[in-house]
């Protein structure tokens, strides 16, 4: 219980191959929108359901605690990194949240950010409807991904009725409900649109053309000197 914090606490889970500037986005204005008093960075140590990184852990870690030194109110949780040093098998998000909760208390309300992609696979997730249980979870729209869970509840909107579905008529919330219980809400935020992934990165890095503005400077900088993603020549 040591690490126990006072406010409602964000906790951003990804795979940051590399971090770029729509997941900085993402954070900061869920603080501000969900007012949250820290939002805590969690790289994933061996994601689970995709193809394994592109970057070993230590660099996208490395990224991720350069791009946020300089950054008062966010900061990193290396723990799902190590777990997989430690032992190999997937990251699964239930384990961090369990992880999570053990630490910060009972009481205290925890957010797991997601965007909108990353949501609507929820119910492929390990053991996703404990997600619930142990912290709230917070959507944010993105581009080319329609957060159809949106439109829920207006009859004849194309919204299907899957469990996920379900979960979301039943405990959708509002930034407000947040700081009244540890959790179980599920809140939709709406967030400056940003075109931009990780792996659109990637493929420019390969190429040899520019990630500037799309990534921090930090993390411009590290990929540079460490020479990462380009498997090509250029800046
Ligand atoms: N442009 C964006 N707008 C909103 N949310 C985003 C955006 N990019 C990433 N996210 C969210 O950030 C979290 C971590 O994403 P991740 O590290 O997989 O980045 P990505 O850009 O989706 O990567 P990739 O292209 O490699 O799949 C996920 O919840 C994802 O939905
Ligand atoms: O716990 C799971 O089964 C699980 C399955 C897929 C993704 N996640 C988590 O979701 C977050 C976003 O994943 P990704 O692949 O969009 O970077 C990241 O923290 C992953 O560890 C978790």
């Amino acid at each position: 219980m040591s690490d126990a914090g006072t406010g409602v606490l964000g906790l951003f889970g990804g795979t940051f191959d590399p971090l770029h500037i729509a997941h900085l986005r993402l954070a900061i204005e869920a603080r501000e929108e969900l007012g949250l008093a820290d939002v805590r960075f969690i790289p994933a140590g061996n994601p689970a359901l995709r193809d394994a990184p592109h970057c070993p852990a230590v660099h996208r870690l490395a990224m991720v605690e350069r791009a946020l030194a300089t950054m008062p109110g966010f900061s990193v949780d290396a723990s799902e990194v190590l777990s997989a040093e430690a032992a190999p098998g997937p990251s699964y998000t239930i384990d961090t949240l369990e992880r999570q909760r053990r630490l910060q208390g009972a009481q205290r309300p925890l957010v797991l950010l997601l965007g909108a992609d990353a949501f609507a696979r929820l119910e492929a997730w390990h053991r996703w409807r404990e997600l619930f249980e142990l912290a709230h979870i917070a959507v944010a729209t993105r581009p080319g991904h329609e957060l159809r869970v949106m439109r829920s509840g207006i009859p004849g909107d194309g919204a299907g009725d899957t469990a996920l579905d379900r979960e979301f008529a039943a405990r959708r919330g509002a930034a407000a409900d947040l700081a009244g219980a540890p959790a179980g809400r599920i809140v939709p935020f709406a967030i400056t649109a940003l075109e931009v992934s990780a792996s659109a990165i990637r493929r420019r890095l390969a190429q040899g053309l520019s990630v500037r503005h799309l990534v921090p400077d930090a993390v411009l900088d590290y990929i540079d000197s460490h020479q990462i993603y380009r498997t090509q020549h250029g800046h």
